[in-house]
């Protein structure tokens, strides 16, 4: 199993923990807007450090984006395997696309 997928687990079990121990449920607690908030705080940062922070700082801020994006899926009952699969098809879009574009 991969990263994502691994953390989406750990997120989907932490979601009903005490908010004490817990950030997922602190989170969970607060309420969508909240996470929802979070995930603007950290793509802020995220862009923040792409224009000038260092290469580890937008690395830091990438993993807090994919973290809150990943609590918000949760929170929304939203599959990581949904959004891949939107990737996946738009991969397919995009080729399609691509050739239509080649033959004008
Ligand atoms: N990947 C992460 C992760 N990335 C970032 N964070 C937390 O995200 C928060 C972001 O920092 P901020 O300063 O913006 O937020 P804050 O001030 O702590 O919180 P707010 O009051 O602003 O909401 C920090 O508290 C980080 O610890 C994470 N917390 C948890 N995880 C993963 O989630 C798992 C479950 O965590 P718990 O729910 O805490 O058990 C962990 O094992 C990790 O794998």
């Amino acid at each position: 199993m991969d990263t994502l997928a691994r953390l989406e687990q750990i997120i989907a079990a932490r979601r009903g923990a005490s908010p004490d121990s817990s950030y997922v449920a602190k989170l969970n607690a607060a309420g969508l807007p909240k996470i929802a908030q979070k995930l603007g705080e950290e793509a802020t940062e995220a862009v923040i450090a792409a224009l000038s922070g260092s290469r580890q700082e937008l690395v830091g801020e990438s993993a807090d984006v994919l973290f809150h994006l990943l609590v918000l899926l949760g929170a929304k009952d939203i599959p990581l395997a949904d959004v891949l699969a939107e990737l996946d098809r738009r991969e397919g879009v995009s080729g399609l696309d691509e050739k239509a574009s080649r033959s004008e």
